[in-house]
């Protein structure tokens, strides 16, 4: 008779305890023996690096595992998850646990961007795997999708909203009349934000999230620098009060896109028909458009932020990477054949919305139509319409709303200055992108 006996538990090493290492924590202790049947062996939870270990902890977490010595911690694990955030000591740390032999799991998006290929060599060479669902749109799948199922179709575009923190934030903004700042502090109680919100508010975060879809979706190398990038910092009231009296909400979009001249990769705030399904994403949710040439269009939903959905993607991650450890094989290595160039974001291509206040007399309209066509921007609709918040404004001065078809940055830009420089045009009041009609 062949002796049975128990698998060898595999040694699971955490760096971080915040608002997504507590529930990766409750996760891997609540549902240890379901975990344990789906790979095939145990998990055990072998030290929790934090940085002050006396400091009070969830309850789920149990003390004894507590360590200040994350790199001494690395280096007897199998797994290693990081969710601590940050490039340093993050990357050193990943970097000590594939040399030691151990497959990882991080959510660090802004590392991932800044230098996932050092990584993802490193763990090549060791023949372990790196995984990081949890990196984008939290609970979402749409990292495995990408890299795997959609590894055999030709992806053309990525669009969608990446941060839950600005759509969290915009969405209280258009809802409930919140203030910026406000809406920021009820993002951070809720555990949605960055260790530093500005990533989010500024669209750093969501252009880390579109340089790794970038990367995996188009087989080539994009990096967070070569995202361009505009937060919700000047995203008003006001714009807010006008998106809505023109049938938009404004959300933080990211878009990837394919282009005779390389990838493009923008983050930006634009408007979108609140029709469109993309106006529908409430709260922390995030959505993202995948296009492909044999699949068509696919659409992810779900949660983008907060702990316990973060936690989901993480341990999904674990599972698999754990069950290379018992059955053998690896995930796959990073794809960057296609060493695509990266596009100017000056040729990026949409339709925009331009508010201006402008003497309210005849013949001031047609001087500014005139701008956009010497430019080759066509206007699509002009109207001009009461101010929806302050009333109607001071005597003599008419709100115009314009919307343009397509253009490019550099058109636009170039109608934006001549504009101002008209007698006639008291202010341009906000420039916002059209996306999604
Ligand atoms: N909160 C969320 O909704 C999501 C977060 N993420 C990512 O997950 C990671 C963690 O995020 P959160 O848990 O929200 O942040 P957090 O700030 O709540 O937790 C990070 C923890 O790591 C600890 N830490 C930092 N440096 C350390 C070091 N050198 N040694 C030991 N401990 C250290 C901090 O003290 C903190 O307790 C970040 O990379 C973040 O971008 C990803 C998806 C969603
Ligand atoms: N701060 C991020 C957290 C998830 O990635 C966000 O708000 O989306
Ligand atoms: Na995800």
């Amino acid at each position: 008779m062949v002796p049975v006996t128990a698998p060898t538990a595999l040694r699971v090493a955490l760096l971080g305890c915040g608002v997504v290492g507590t529930q990766v924590v409750r996760l891997l202790t609540e549902q240890s023996a379901d975990l344990a049947a789906r790979v095939g062996a145990p998990l055990e939870l072998v030290g929790v690096a934090v940085r002050d270990a006396s400091a009070p902890r969830d309850p789920a977490v149990d003390r004894a595992l507590l360590t200040e010595d994350a790199e001494g911690l690395v280096r007897r694990a199998d797994i290693v998850i990081e969710v601590m955030g940050g490039i340093e000591p993050a990357r050193s740390l990943l970097l000590s646990a594939v040399a030691a032999g151990a497959s990882v799991v991080t959510a660090n998006k802004a590392l991932l961007a800044e230098d996932g290929p050092t990584l993802y060599r490193a763990a090549d060479e060791a023949g372990v795997d790196v995984y990081y669902e949890a990196a984008v749109a939290g609970a979402i799948p749409i990292v495995r999708p990408v890299r795997e199922s959609l590894a055999g179709d030709r992806v053309r575009r990525v669009l969608g909203i990446l941060n839950g923190t600005t759509n969290y934030v915009l969405d209280q903004m258009t809802t409930n009349g919140l203030g910026l700042d406000d809406a920021v502090r009820q993002a951070q109680a809720l555990g949605y934000a960055e260790a530093d919100p500005t990533a989010d508010v500024e669209g750093f975060d969501a252009a880390a999230k579109a340089a790794i879809l970038a990367s995996l979706a188009f087989h080539t190398r994009v990096r967070i620098d070569d995202v361009s990038r505009e937060g919700i910092s000047s995203v008003t009231a006001d714009d807010v009060a006008w998106a809505a009296q023109t049938g938009h909400v404004i959300k933080l979009l990211a878009i990837c896109e394919v282009t005779d001249e390389g990838v493009s990769a923008r983050v930006h705030p634009a408007l979108v028909p609140s029709g469109h399904p993309l106006a529908t994403v409430r709260g922390a949710f995030n959505a993202v458009f995948v296009e492909a040439d044999a699949a068509g269009e696919l659409m992810f939903y779900g949660r983008g932020a907060g702990g316990a959905p973060t936690a989901s993607a993480v341990l999904g991650d674990v599972v698999s990477v754990a069950r290379h450890r018992v059955l053998g094989g690896k995930g796959p290595a990073e794809s960057h054949y296609a060493q695509l160039p990266i596009a100017s974001p000056q040729e990026a291509v949409t339709r925009y919305q331009i508010r201006l206040e402008v003497d309210d007399r005849p013949g001031v309209l047609a001087q500014v139509a005139q701008l956009f066509a010497e430019r080759g921007v066509s206007i699509e609709a002009v109207r001009q319409a009461p101010r929806p918040a302050a009333g109607d404004g001071p005597a003599g001065v008419a709100h115009l709303v314009i919307t343009t078809h397509d253009g490019t940055e550099t058109a636009l830009a170039a109608t934006v200055a001549a504009i101002e420089g008209l007698d006639a045009v008291q202010t341009v009041t906000s420039v916002l992108r059209v996306e999604g009609a």
